[in-house]
């Protein structure tokens, strides 16, 4: 059967026989767990959001991109133990190649930038909204699947990136309703990091396993934050003096900290004050446990939260200035952010601000008589090639019918091809009944 279904195996590979549903059964009409379909009333709603982060990104003057949801499995392979690793959706496919469903946009950009070479010219701007996965044991009842909004400038060194990125967020938030007071970024540098290293000798190659860990400052009881730091080999007194530094709330003390104004402070310094030009400035806060629990960022990081605490993290991002040259492109600079599509549902309804997203339609044709169809559809084709949407009744329905679909689908003009000859009287009654005083009666032609 197998090989009958998939025309034999080719190549000589034992191709794995395809589950053939021979005989009719009952199949789960429930998506695979962890995934969520999406009937016309969340598709709306989906559509609503995805439209704001596309006209914020083209507002920006970003251009759009997109990538397969497949990519290869090394492309999201990095040794610092981060999560995304721990629940890549990943397999082997019929050619024996190892793939994996994308966990997040970032990397397939840096490839795209680094397939596109000199053929681009810097710096780019580029958006793309996509579906990431993660294979997480179901006990845990989280989603697998959600949609990302991603906007990332590749080849701008300067602090000005990151805080244009900020100003765009800020600017989605605004035009749904969300304000300063829902909602505010915690904003670090992984430079205070670096620093840090180089003040007490810490090897480089622990950057990224380091930041994982720190990742997990507000998740996990302190003590085991030390034990895993200890296991990567750093003293106790550097683990001890780290811990400070990822707790100091100001600029002012992590400048006492560090011993002077360093590349991170400088830059933290630099952002607060284009969030002024930017008219930001209430929206950020320094935070110092800012890590992100991504290995590539190398610089500014920052992270949107709800001032309420009830929810995870809205959104992140930050600066990769190493990330293309892991992929062995060039060394270019590039930082950008991720904005998934459910915790920002779920803020939304916090504040009662959800949008009302009824399905809307300008006409609704149908034909009195069943002699009449043609007609009917000869009047349906000429309002929408007058570019007004049409919902045409496609078989002979009784009028009481069309009115209840066309309250449902909420038309705002019924449409009614019938015949002169019918008493008006009768007719009148059944259409005064309807809500819409909008109404057009076209007599037979
Ligand atoms: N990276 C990732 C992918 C999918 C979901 Br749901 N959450 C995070």
């Amino acid at each position: 059967a197998a090989s009958k279904v998939n025309g034999g195996s080719r190549s000589g590979s034992i191709v794995a026989p395809l589950v053939v549903n021979e005989e009719f059964q009952n199949i789960d009409v429930n998506p695979p767990k962890g995934t969520r379909d999406f009937p016309p009333e969340d598709m709306r709603l989906r559509n609503w959001l995805f439209n704001h982060f596309k006209e914020v990104s083209r507002l920006f003057g970003y251009e759009e991109v997109d990538f397969p949801v497949l990519e290869t499995e090394a492309l999201f392979i990095r040794k610092a133990g981060e999560e995304i690793r721990d629940q890549l959706y990943c397999f082997e496919d019929r050619g024996n190649r190892r793939v994996a469903l994308r966990p997040e946009l970032t990397p397939s950009l840096a490839r795209l930038v680094i397939q596109k070479g000199k053929s681009v010219s810097l710096p780019l701007k580029w958006f793309a909204v996509g579906q990431c996965w993660r294979y997480e044991r179901m006990t845990r009842g989280r989603r697998r699947e959600h949609y990302q909004w991603n906007m990332d400038i590749i080849g701008v060194p300067e602090v000005t990136a990151e805080a244009e990125l900020i100003s765009s967020i800020v600017t989605f938030f605004k035009r749904i309703g969300i304000t300063a007071s829902d909602v505010g970024f915690k904003v670090s540098s992984l430079k205070v990091l670096q620093e840090f290293f180089k003040k007490y000798g810490v090897p480089e190659d622990l950057f990224g396993r380091v930041c994982i860990i720190i990742d997990k400052i507000e998740k996990i009881p302190i003590d085991e934050i030390k034990k895993e730091l200890g296991f990567t080999g750093i003293s106790d007194d550097a683990i001890e003096q780290l811990l400070q530094v990822f707790s100091v709330k100001s600029l002012d003390d992590l400048e006492d900290i560090l011993g002077g104004v360093g590349e991170a402070i400088a830059d933290l310094k630099q952002l607060f004050s284009l969030a002024e030009k930017f008219g930001y400035s209430e929206w950020i806060q320094f935070d110092a446990s800012v890590v992100r629990g991504l290995a590539y960022y190398t610089g500014i990081v920052f992270e949107g939260f709800d001032r309420e605490g009830k929810l995870r993290a809205i959104c992140g991002g930050g600066r990769y200035d190493r990330l293309l040259s892991t992929y062995g492109g060039d060394d270019i600079p590039a930082c950008g952010f991720g904005f998934g599509d459910a915790v920002i549902v779920e803020l939304l309804k916090e504040k009662d601000l959800l949008p009302e997203l009824g399905q809307e339609v300008e006409n609704i044709v149908c034909a009195l008589d069943k002699d009449l169809q043609g007609a009917a559809t000869t009047i349906a084709t000429a309002l929408k090639d007058k570019g007004q949407t049409v919902d045409l009744v496609l078989e002979s329905k009784p009028l009481k019918w069309v009115f209840k679909r066309a309250a449902r689908v909420n038309a705002r003009r019924p449409v009614l091809v019938g015949k002169l000859v019918r008493s008006v009287s009768r007719f009148c009654l059944q259409v005064s009944n309807f809500k819409s005083n909008l109404m057009t009666w076209s007599s037979s032609i």
